[in-house]
């Protein structure tokens, strides 16, 4: 079992436009909307894999009883903490002229510290029979920015493995508690260590920094170039195919789902390496935030490339 962590989970809405033009009157004809938010995807990811996940967190108001509503449709298992103020909604706007979308991310509704502690006991209890706590996305307000620091210290006190994604301050008080891996994206690792990756050799150097930060293992992930890996000795590169892509919201997320089923089940790196990227890739080939389909993971699984560096 997979517990997923998703503080400031959302509703995503997806909304295509012909040609978006700034500072003009732009008319959509088609919004689709998802249960949303980092943590919510990695545990529909990993369900869709046919993996045993539950989702935690905190939902509030209309938007909180969609969410629950659309994750009940998929069979998913979550247990969130009621809070007073409306979970958020974020909104992507995708062109289909350029192909490129937009996202617009609300800040999220403030928790109260009974909120909190709340949380914390439901986490506890419904995370008892999981071995991984995967913890995803922003922090909302409310929230102490060494929550996650917080949450990975009892999780290891408990035995549990734990996955952390977040960005900025987040994810350098994280660090601290030692999560056993860590997956920003280029963008968060270039700000977590203060200076730009470009090269290989750089984005190498910069994984094995983020492991003696604390990491047990740091995966960079590069959009369509895929990933690279390190556990301070091995660094694995796990390059993506070139697919059609239809939405690229949520392969992160994906990404992080494949490497928690495989840290779970006790795979080598580059094993999980594979599956990581098989998800992510897998995902943006789905429209929205709808993420991987099993059969297009099982059909590039075996086709990932994978490189062993120094
Ligand atoms: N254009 C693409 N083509 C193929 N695979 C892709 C593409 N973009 C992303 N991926 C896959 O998804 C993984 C994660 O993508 P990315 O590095 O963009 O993560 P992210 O920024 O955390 O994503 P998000 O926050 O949108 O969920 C990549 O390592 C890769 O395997
Ligand atoms: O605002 P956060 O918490 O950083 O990210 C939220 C979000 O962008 O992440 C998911 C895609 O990764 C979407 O479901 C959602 O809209």
């Amino acid at each position: 079992m997979i517990t997923t962590v998703t503080l400031n989970p959302c509703l995503d809405k997806h909304i295509d436009v012909h040609g978006l033009v700034l500072y003009e009157t732009n008319r959509w004809h088609l919004m689709s909307k998802y249960a949303g938010g980092k943590g919510i995807d990695v545990s529909r990811a990993i369900h869709e894999m046919g993996n045993d996940t539950i989702a935690c967190g905190f939902l509030g108001s209309e938007e909180g009883r969609e969410i629950e509503t659309l994750l009940a449709k998929q069979g998913l298992k979550y247990r969130f903490t009621p809070i007073s103020q409306p979970t958020r909604s974020c909104f992507i706007i995708y062109d289909t002229k350029t192909r490129r979308q937009t996202n617009l991310n609300a800040p999220g509704p403030r928790i109260t510290p009974s909120e909190l502690k709340l949380f914390h006991e439901d986490l506890h209890r419904e995370s008892a029979s999981s071995n991984i706590i995967v913890m995803s996305g922003s922090v909302p307000p409310g929230i102490p920015s060494n929550v996650y620091f917080t949450l990975i210290k009892s999780a290891h006190k408990l035995g549990k493995q734990t996955i952390l994604d977040t960005t900025g301050k987040y994810l350098r008080a994280g660090l601290k508690a030692k999560p056993c891996l860590v997956k920003p994206n280029i963008r968060e690792a270039e700000e977590l260590l203060g200076r730009k990756l470009e090269t290989e050799a750089e984005i190498i150097l910069g994984a094995k920094e983020i492991v003696q930060m604390g990491a047990g293992i740091a995966v960079i992930s590069m959009g369509k170039k895929g990933l690279i890996a390190s556990d301070g000795k091995q660094v694995i590169k796990a390059s993506s195919p070139y697919v059609r892509v239809k939405s690229a919201v949520g392969a992160g997320d994906s990404t992080v789902a494949g490497l928690a089923i495989s840290l779970c089940r006790g795979d080598s790196l580059e094993e999980a390496c594979r599956l990581g990227v098989a998800m992510g890739t897998a995902a943006v080939m789905t429209p929205g935030t709808e993420l991987c389909h099993r059969e297009d993971v099982l059909y590039w699984l075996p086709r990932i490339k994978i490189r062993r560096l120094a």
